[in-house]
């Protein structure tokens, strides 16, 4: 009888024990799992990837500079009349630029004013240099024709670069690289030569700068339509694109990470510009910020496109231009595109790649 009262009483202490035992680990959970979403929440954006700096606009673009001479013939504009089948305004107010929003012959007029120099800078190391003819002469056929630009064509082998007839106030200046064993080096090593380079010669040199890929052609004119503080062309593949399925870079531990729910347009890396010191921060951004994912192990999944596209989400391009300047050959033309003015080439990936891969 003793016994059982002591075994009854025990079993009431034990209870009690588990219980407190159970309360405080409920406890500790609660509070560690509470630091954990802190971290977890907090980190990614202001810790470890805070969003880009704004840029300091004051030094550029001006409403003003946009002057014509008298006496100009050209159709007049229509308040009621335009492209309706595409929207030609993004909903910051910029011109999103398609074929037949813009009368060349006025734009022409007011750009050839202000006689800009303009940079291309194109990228040919290792088998690419196969594209710099194709490159070069449709470039004096359609880009910018009557302008003056430098083509800075960044190279391990030189002696590749192809003699091309070019316009007048128009030349090739061969910038020297190292070769690559990585496609991803060449790809993402454009931003640290680009930025080396501006500063040390092209800054002197231009006005306004394009960075584009070079296994492309021109076809159609590429003009001063084109030219704003910061121009970006929206990626033919996802234009009309849920902003949910953009490829944006969607692990929080790069620096390009932007969360689901966000995002305006995709922009692909392959022709991008703008006045030369806005171009130039950009570029400086993407070298940085991959570098600083180099030393956390982690590459953006789509290069610097995924940083390109992060700095342009907060930092809002001037234009934005149409799927027209940078199509591809590999793609069906759609109906809302009137005009292909560049288009990349179909490509032997493995074949024209150091290691090959797509
Ligand atoms: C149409 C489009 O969205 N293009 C993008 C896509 O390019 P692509 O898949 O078209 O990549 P790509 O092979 O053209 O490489 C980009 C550029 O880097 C240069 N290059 C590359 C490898 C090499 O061995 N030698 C060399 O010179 C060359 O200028 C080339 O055009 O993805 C890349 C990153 O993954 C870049 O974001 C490109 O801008
Ligand atoms: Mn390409």
């Amino acid at each position: 009888m003793k016994r059982l009262e002591m075994l009854r009483h025990i079993t009431r202490l034990h209870i009690l024990a588990i219980c407190a035992f159970f309360l405080f680990l409920l406890g500790a959970i609660y509070i560690y799992s509470g630091h954990f979403w802190a971290l977890e929440r907090f980190c990614p954006t202001l810790v470890i990837n805070p969003p880009p700096q704004v840029i300091d606009t004051s030094s550029t673009w001006k409403i003003g500079d946009l002057t014509m001479q008298p006496g100009l013939k050209y159709a007049q504009p229509s308040t009621q009349k335009g492209r309706t089948d595409v929207n030609a305004v993004t909903n910051w107010n910029v011109p999103l630029v398609w074929e037949g929003t813009f009368d060349p012959a006025v734009i022409d007029a007011i750009y050839k004013k202000m006689d800009p120099r303009v940079a291309v800078v194109v990228f040919a190391v290792g088998k690419y240099t196969r594209f710099l003819k194709g490159f070069l002469e449709s470039g004096e056929k359609h880009f910018l024709v009557g302008f003056r630009v430098n083509y800075y064509i960044f190279t391990d082998n030189e002696k590749d670069i192809p003699k091309i007839e070019l316009g007048e106030g128009r030349k090739i200046v061969p910038v020297s690289v190292p070769s690559a064993n990585r496609w991803q080096d060449v790809v993402l090593g454009r931003m640290k030569w680009a930025t080396i380079t501006i500063d040390n010669q092209i800054r002197n040199e231009a006005d306004y700068l394009f960075m584009m890929d070079i296994d492309s052609v021109f076809r159609n004119r590429f003009g001063a339509e084109s030219l704003s503080r910061l121009s970006a062309v929206l990626h033919r593949g996802y234009y009309k694109t849920t902003r949910d399925n953009f490829p944006y870079e969607r692990r929080p531990k790069s620096m390009a990470y932007i969360p689901h729910g966000e995002g305006d347009y995709y922009y692909t890396a392959a022709v991008w510009g703008g006045y030369l010191e806005d171009m130039y921060r950009l570029v400086r951004y993407c070298y940085e910020q991959s570098e600083v994912d180099a030393k956390n192990n982690i590459e953006a999944v789509w290069q610097e496109e995924s940083h390109l596209n992060k700095y342009l989400l907060y930092n809002k391009p001037t234009k934005v231009l149409s799927p027209e300047y940078l199509w591809s050959d590999y793609d069906q033309i759609p109906q809302d595109i009137k005009v292909i003015r560049i288009s990349q080439l179909v490509k032997n990936y493995a074949e024209v790649r150091p290691n090959g891969g797509n």
